[in-house]
């Protein structure tokens, strides 16, 4: 009797988890969902920040092409108020977290550039997702804590991410939200991660790349994170964006230089003639 209804004990399990997948996925087709980032015909561009970036004007427009997108660009160039638009147009609050949550204090002065900028654009979806996540580094141990408490108000185990030292928080974080169907943004996640650490992180986003499982949209400065195979580089510079190659950008050839000599090349930074 037992080995009979073993197979159907297992039959059962994994139709369950088919279903339970199935109810996480919205759908079957593949990373990129957001297609294009364009600006609304009746936006007034210019005036003051953020509608005065260099490379922002009526013509602006980006396409997504790959499921994962990596934007770099000098300090000041408009990476984390580009990201912050995108993750506002797409629902979520420009302080970092999922949808609907608002784990920070609002009332005081948190800049809302990103969900001013995004009123000025317009995205196009094939199809339109709603699940995801915007991690920006500042934030996520408001965010951490906030998961923690509506948990424990849920009577659930808390994700208890906090307990890790901040490197391993991050990686346990990325690896358990990312893995689910869904748009992340990520607003230079390398910030508590050393070069080991964003191996975890390059291996996860290669993973997503080939399997178009989700869509991410990082702004990173970590000559790491930008080599993601397959990814779509784009620096961004005051004419606009454009597409380049890792060993282009001039993060690379910094640090290649560095490592080269890098007695030499301090001695030289010193001197300011880098
Ligand atoms: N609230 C604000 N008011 C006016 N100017 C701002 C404001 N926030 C940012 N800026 C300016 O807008 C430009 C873009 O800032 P942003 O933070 O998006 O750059 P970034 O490329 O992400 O830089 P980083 O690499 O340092 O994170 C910068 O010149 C910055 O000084």
């Amino acid at each position: 009797m037992i080995g009979r209804l073993a197979p159907v004990t297992k039959a059962l399990e994994i139709g369950g988890a088919m279903a339970a997948m199935r109810k996480t996925r919205s759908t079957n087709l593949p990373a990129p969902y957001l297609k294009r980032l364009s600006v609304r015909e009746d936006a007034s561009l210019g005036g003051d920040y953020p509608f005065n970036l260099p490379w922002l004007d009526g013509d602006f427009s980006l396409d997504f092409v790959t499921p994962v997108t990596i934007i770099v660009g000098e300090n000041g160039t408009g990476k984390s108020t580009l990201i912050e638009a995108v993750a506002a147009l797409c629902g979520y609050d420009e302080a970092g977290g999922g949808k609907g949550y608002r784990p920070l204090d609002h009332s005081r002065a948190v800049d809302r550039s990103g969900a001013l900028l995004a009123s000025a654009l317009r995205a196009a979806w094939l199809p339109k997702v709603t699940a995801g996540w915007f991690f920006r580094a500042e934030s996520f141990f408001s965010v951490a804590r906030f998961l923690d408490e509506a948990a424990r108000d849920a009577h659930a185990a808390p994700p208890d991410f906090l307990s890790w030292s901040h490197g391993e928080g991050f990686v346990r974080f990325f690896e358990e939200r990312m893995s689910r169907q869904g748009i992340y943004f990520l607003d230079e996640p390398e910030s508590a991660l050393s070069p080991k650490r964003q191996l975890e992180l390059l291996r996860l986003l290669h993973q997503i790349q080939e399997t178009a499982s989700a869509q991410i949209i990082m702004a990173t400065h970590s000559p790491i994170l930008m080599a993601v195979p397959g990814a779509r580089l784009l620096e961004i510079t005051r004419g606009g964006l454009i597409e380049t190659e890792l060993r282009q950008t001039r993060h690379f050839r910094l640090y290649q230089d560095f490592t080269s000599d890098p007695e030499d090349f301090v001695d030289r930074a010193l001197r300011d003639e880098i």
